[in-house]
């Protein structure tokens, strides 16, 4: 089998020590540059709270049309890096190929299916908290690691259920259903990034505030009321739900993707949360007072970040 894994960061770097572990000999990473002669120097390090410490050795390329065409390739690069990434492998992708896209947002299958000429395309979501290291290392924390995964091709989603069922992911074939699990995670998304992303601080400093917990209430349901207006079926119970499974989260101590990537400087995923948020709030004419507030104080921030 041949399995490919383009953007070895945070999550791709777990997915990709995950399926190293089982496949060895199987996989092959896409990395550039720096990140590309350290994992072929020294392996792919993962340090999991959730699947341990693991050093693989898999193959490494910047070059992704060498590999060949591949069973499946799994995208795990930013919203925003998903058309350079795509366009890069679509000397690998076959008429059976599985393109496995693991990106936050709502509108990246819509994008990945404009690129891709022929395979069949998966869409997920993905609960993890993973970041890479300044030495290339993937540091996951916490003690779970959670895929929800479908498209309409039951085929192509059972073969991927079968690859990725062992110990190290909990995996949910949704199938053509999966439509409401990305907005699911959307909707978090647009509270829980973009709320420790307007602080700067972690989940658990910002429920300490006095209007913090309301605030993330408040952006959840400004981003369900959206979905929902969009046509898509939503739990009737969905605000609760997530707002009670974050509350009692153990480990508050960690802020977002979104955030971690705009305290540190770097290009962030800011327009895939509240900015299309925002846009698509209007075109459906739904009221997104604090989203829309928040998401242009971050933009803000970081244009004048930029300048200084
Ligand atoms: N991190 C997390 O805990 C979570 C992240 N997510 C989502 O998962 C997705 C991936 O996020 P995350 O893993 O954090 O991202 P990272 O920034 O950690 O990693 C992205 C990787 O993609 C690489 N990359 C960028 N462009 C290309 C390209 N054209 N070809 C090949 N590789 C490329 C980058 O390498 P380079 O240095 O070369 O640019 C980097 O290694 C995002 O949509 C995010 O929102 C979802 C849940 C949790
Ligand atoms: C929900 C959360 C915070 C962790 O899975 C996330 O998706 C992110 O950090 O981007």
């Amino acid at each position: 089998m041949k399995l490919m894994v383009t953007g070895i960061g945070g999550v791709g770097g777990y997915l990709a020590s995950f399926l190293s572990t089982y496949y060895p000999g199987q996989v092959t990473l896409i990395a550039r540059k720096a990140r590309k002669e350290s994992l072929a120097a020294k392996g792919l390090v993962l340090h999991s709270e959730y699947f341990g410490e693991h050093v693989t050795h898999p193959a490494v390329t910047d070059t992704p049309a060498n590999a060949g065409i591949q069973d499946v390739i799994f995208v795990c690069v930013k919203n925003y890096s998903l058309e350079a990434a795509l366009k890069a492998v679509i000397p690998c992708i076959g008429a059976d190929t599985i393109v496995f896209l693991i990106q936050n947002g709502i509108d990246h299958a819509e994008k990945a299916r404009e690129i891709v000429p022929q395979g069949h395309i998966i869409d997920a979501a993905v609960y993890i908290n993973s970041k890479y290291n300044d030495d290339f290392s993937i540091e996951q924390s916490g003690k779970f690691a959670r895929i929800f995964f479908g498209s309409d091709d039951a085929d192509s989603c059972r073969r991927v259920e079968e690859i990725l069922a062992h110990e190290g992911l909990r995996i949910h074939n949704e199938g053509a259903a999966i439509g409401t699990q990305i907005w699911i995670k959307y909707i978090t998304n647009c509270a829980f990034n973009v709320i420790t992303a307007y602080y700067e601080e972690t989940i658990g400093a910002i429920f300490a505030r006095p209007d913090g917990k309301e605030q993330f209430h408040t952006l959840l349901e400004e981003a369900t009321n959206v979905g929902r207006a969009t046509g898509i079926a939503l739990p009737e119970d969905l605000v609760e739900t997530i707002y009670g499974r974050v509350i009692a989260q153990k480990n508050k101590d960690v802020y977002s993707s979104l955030a971690n990537d705009i305290m540190a400087g770097r290009k962030s995923e800011l327009d895939t949360f509240s900015g299309l948020l925002v846009r698509t709030a209007e075109k459906v004419h739904v009221a997104v007072p604090l989203s829309a507030m928040m998401y242009h104080a971050i933009a803000k921030r970081i244009a004048e970040r930029q300048q200084q």
